[in-house]
């Protein structure tokens, strides 16, 4: 079986979020001797692309609009991600900005149909092609309506949702834009009055999938607008949780730690990792250590966040670490506080990799307050680490994290996503780190838990195979 892979980001090529991480893992385990699994996305001007060198395997030109686009497909040379990558280059329009711009929907159009165009070209054709996000939405309507397409129709096509909330939205203007295809099916492309990709995946997909089982039942019931599109077409939609790729998420041999470890000397490993980031944040080291990282953004509880840790910092002893960016105001609340607890809370306002890793191995607990989380990886790779989930019980984040209060709990759960939740759920932390054998024994087994994704990547293949 040959599975491509059609996706915006891919770790370790570009990220922005978890989309890239579960695009740069699921493909590496799907392989084995019978299966094939392949990504295609564009190529940014980014370090990884000047640090890495890409053969050029096929050169063309897409007909868009008036204008005529030249592209390339090149191909990743270094095997080290262990699957195959191809990039759509289109120096115009996807290299010249990182990821996402204020012209996707011209950039992601380009790219989904050089994508077909190149796929049209191949000899040994996929089994199924497996998009991901709306940026890649209307390729299960390109391939099951647009005429030149026709060869590529029986191709089953799965579509991922990761986020419910952007759907690609944009107007009329630009349907002269997508290849030829019967207007007779133009309600296809349409929601709402105008084109919205992430509606027409759902219509034209052969199955629809989102990140974990309870995000999908949450989107029966509000999807951003989609909510009875999802109901319509539930008979093919599906949730299958997420996993980590636990080769670049292990504390053993993570290249970005200060201090490797294990199950074996958790505790030490886990004290010399918090003492070197204390030491370079200026945290208090004996204080339970609290983190939050990822997009500051309403999403994330983010708004709510700075709220919460002021109360936290304000009224008990403990440390607090944040790394994100999104929006300003957020940013600048976070910023504020930095003065106002010198010596017991920083924030690092950026995407900082290497430093993510750094405060999963070194924090007592990882923050998560969500208003959405379809499947959230943070809370798996605070558990791979040792540190101790404190998560709103919403989508994915309530698939995989069990609270103390039941039998073999271990995380800290809370219902909603308000500032005197969050504090209660910290002081619930503070009570914990203060039972150390308790404590100390929910980093042990949490240690343990396994989100690989050999389950997920199989509940994937079943998929794929239930549709041939
Ligand atoms: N400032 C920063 N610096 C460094 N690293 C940072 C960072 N901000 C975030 N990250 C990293 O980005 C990833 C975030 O992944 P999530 O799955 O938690 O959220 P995201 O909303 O991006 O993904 C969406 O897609 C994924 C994948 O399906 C779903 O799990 C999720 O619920 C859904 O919202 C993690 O690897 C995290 O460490």
């Amino acid at each position: 079986m040959k599975i491509i892979h059609v996706s915006a980001e891919c770790y370790p090529i570009a990220k922005i979020g978890g989309l890239a991480d579960v695009v740069g893992a699921l493909p590496k385990y799907q392989q084995d001797k019978n299966t094939i699994s392949e990504v295609i996305m564009p190529l940014y001007d980014n370090t990884f692309t000047n640090d890495n060198s890409f053969e050029t395997i096929f050169n063309s030109q897409i007909i868009f609009g008036e204008s005529t686009v030249n592209y390339s497909i090149v191909k990743l040379e270094d095997s080290t991600l262990q699957f195959p990558v191809y990039c759509v280059n289109i120096p115009d329009y996807l290299y010249k900005t990182y990821v996402y711009s204020n012209d996707d929907v011209d950039r992601f159009l380009l790219f989904q149909i050089a994508a077909l165009d190149w796929i049209l070209t191949l000899q040994q054709k996929p089994n199924v092609i497996h998009c991901h996000d709306h940026h890649t939405g209307l390729i299960p309507f390109m391939l099951q309506e647009c005429f030149k397409y026709k060869e590529l129709n029986t191709i089953p096509v799965v579509t991922t949702i990761h986020n419910a909330q952007y759907q690609g939205w944009f107007g009329y203007d630009k349907l002269h834009l997508i290849p030829k295809f019967n207007l007779d099916n133009i309600g296809l492309l349409d929601w709402d009055n105008c084109i919205n990709p992430l509606a027409t995946a759902i219509k034209c997909a052969w199955r629809v999938t989102t990140v974990s089982p309870t995000y999908m039942e949450e989107l029966k019931v509000e999807a951003n607008g989609l909510q009875h599109l999802l109901n319509h077409e539930s008979k093919k939609c599906v949730g299958i949780l997420n996993g980590i790729d636990t080769t670049v998420w292990n504390p053993e041999t993570d290249n970005f730690l200060n201090y490797n470890y294990n199950i074996s000397n958790l505790e030490k490993g886990k004290a010399a990792n918090k003492e070197a980031l204390c030491k370079q944040f200026n945290l208090d080291y004996d204080k339970p250590l609290f983190a939050f990282i990822g997009r500051l953004v309403g999403e994330k509880g983010a708004d709510v966040l700075p709220f919460a840790l002021e109360k936290a910092l304000e009224n008990n002893d403990c440390s607090v670490i944040v790394l994100g960016s999104g929006f300003e105001n957020i940013q600048n609340h976070l910023s504020f506080l930095k003065s106002k607890y010198e010596g017991r809370y920083n924030v690092f306002i950026g995407y900082d990799e290497a430093l993510s890793h750094q405060i999963y191995a070194s924090a007592d607990f990882l923050l998560m307050p969500s208003r959405v989380e379809p499947c959230g990886l943070n809370q798996l790779y605070a558990l791979r680490y040792g540190t101790i989930p404190i998560v709103r019980n919403v989508g994915g984040l309530k698939d995989t994290v069990k609270d103390i209060s039941q039998l073999n709990g271990f995380g800290i759960c809370h219902n909603h996503v308000s500032v005197d939740n969050i504090y209660n759920a910290m002081l619930r932390g503070i009570n914990l780190f203060d039972k150390t054998t308790t404590f100390k024994s929910i980093r042990k087994l949490i240690m343990q838990k396994d989100h690989s994704w050999f389950v997920s990547a199989k509940a994937y293949k079943t998929l794929y195979k239930s549709i041939k």
